[in-house]
């Protein structure tokens, strides 16, 4: 008698993983590889942003109270007793109508309080002194950028958990960081299983197939932010299963595998996770694709049995492996980003269980559209090219017409949901 699994709501299995979730570990690594990893401290600013009052503008610093008589009648002439570029410093004191020649970025000569822009000036010769005339007069403060004006020095700008953009790195390097403060990346091991797979390089022979699965969850643990170590693909043959298991999971922080999940003669992965004595936390998920999706945990150490269905395995994967991974990085929204869209096709087919349609989302004229896209089984491989979200659908007797409300899930965003699986309601009509 085959064994008569239980399904449990989608939201109740990825609590029973969210439980086993192992806290973040911080490592350093050189700031040339710290963009796209996740920052594992706050960074406080520790000078003033800028440090120094400077030029915006390339122009002239003069002290603004020698400017007040000048007017288009009556220019001003100021004489220029030297010239700043930015990364120098004017060590001389300025004195009654002398000008500095200065260049964007240069600190503000003692004394000056403003900078004129070139273009409002006239330059010219006397017996080989310089002199710069102006036409009109310049307030205090006119065209200076103050120390501190942007960021004060102790202000946390960056917390933990925030992910290391180009703009994070600007920062970086604005405060000296040689070495960055970074989450460790979490290794995921991936093993694929089936007699029937052929790696990527081998020709094709009858009834076998080539082994996509593995490349696809390989691309899925970079994208969510984890290392991968792939051990190949194993035949069904249990007792080698059963070793290379065990001994994989000596290597790795989470142990993915592919393929024999469900109640088939070979499908061998409850009878491995017995063997290693790995409690199985759900065997049978509320959702379509991915419904065999398995969990098992030894010693707190997680192992996916992902199903051997690309479009399951890969539902698998988003739903309940990516979270894992970052929450590994102290991220306090690890899940997938959850947003409202109009469905942009009809969707007719009826199904008791969640459904995660794999599907293209984009913006048109700001709101949000979700379409399927492409062929639909959980045995589909070509639709996820494509994917960018999943459609949510919630089970039922019905399908769903274009133009209804629908909740999906992002797969390419970096902000995630704190949990999006509260209300998978009924959708609506908009
Ligand atoms: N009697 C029942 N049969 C099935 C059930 C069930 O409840 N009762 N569940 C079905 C569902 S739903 C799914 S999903 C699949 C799950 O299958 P397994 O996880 O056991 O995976 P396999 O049997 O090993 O393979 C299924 C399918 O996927 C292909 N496959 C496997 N590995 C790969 C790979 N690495 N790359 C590409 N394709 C792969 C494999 O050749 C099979 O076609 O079970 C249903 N059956
Ligand atoms: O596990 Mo299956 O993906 O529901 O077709
Ligand atoms: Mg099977």
């Amino acid at each position: 008698m085959v064994e008569k699994r239980k399904p449990i709501a989608v939201g109740e299995a990825v609590q029973r993983v969210m439980d086993y979730a192992f806290p973040a570990k911080k490592e350093f690594v050189p700031l040339t590889q710290a963009h796209g990893r996740v920052i594992a401290e706050a960074i406080i600013a520790d000078q003033d942003i800028p440090a120094f009052d400077r030029s915006p503008y390339d122009g002239y610093a003069i002290r603004s109270i020698d400017s007040q008589e000048a007017s288009s009648e009556h220019p001003v002439r100021f004489q220029v007793v030297g010239e700043i570029g930015a990364g120098f410093v004017y060590e001389e004191d300025v004195g009654y109508r002398q000008a500095v020649r200065i260049m964007t970025g240069a600190p503000i000569p003692k004394g000056c309080d403003a900078v004129v822009m070139l273009e409002l000036t006239q330059t010219f010769e006397v017996n080989h002194q310089t002199y710069m005339s102006i036409k009109r007069s310049f307030a205090a403060g006119t065209n200076i950028s103050y120390k501190g004006e942007e960021v004060r020095q102790g202000t946390t700008l960056i917390t933990a958990g925030q992910y290391i953009n180009p703009g994070v790195m600007a920062l970086l390097a604005t405060f000296g960081y040689q070495q960055v403060p970074v989450f460790r990346k979490v290794t995921v091991g991936v093993i694929a299983t089936g007699s029937e797979l052929l790696e990527p390089e081998e020709a094709l022979q009858p009834g076998k197939i080539r082994n996509s699965n593995a490349y696809m969850v390989m691309a899925q643990i970079e994208r969510a932010g984890a290392e991968v170590q792939y051990f190949g693909k194993l035949s069904d043959d249990l007792d080698l299963c059963i070793e290379i298991v065990g001994e994989t999971l000596q290597k790795v922080d989470i142990l993915l595998t592919t393929g024999g999940v469900s109640v088939g003669d070979y499908d061998y992965l409850p009878a491995i996770y017995q063997a290693i004595q790995a409690d199985v936390l759900f065997n049978k998920v509320a959702m379509r694709p991915g419904s065999v999706t398995t969990v098992a945990a030894r010693n707190g150490q997680l192992l996916f049995g992902l199903s051997g269905n690309p479009s399951a395995c890969y539902v698998g994967f988003e739903l309940f492996v990516r979270p894992i991974i970052r929450t590994a990085f102290g991220n306090p929204q690890p899940h997938l980003r959850r947003e409202q869209a109009i469905l942009g096709a009809d969707f007719t087919k009826p199904n008791p269980f969640t459904r995660f349609v794999r599907a293209s989302a984009y913006y048109e004229k700001g709101q949000l559209i979700a379409v399927p896209s492409g062929f639909d089984k959980s045995s589909a491989v070509s639709s996820l090219a494509a994917a960018n979200a999943f459609i949510m659908l919630p089970g039922g007797s019905r399908g769903y017409e274009k133009g209804r409300q629908v909740a999906v899930l992002l797969l390419e965003d970096l902000q995630g949901s704190e949990w999006p699986w509260d209300n998978i309601k009924k959708s609506s009509k908009s």
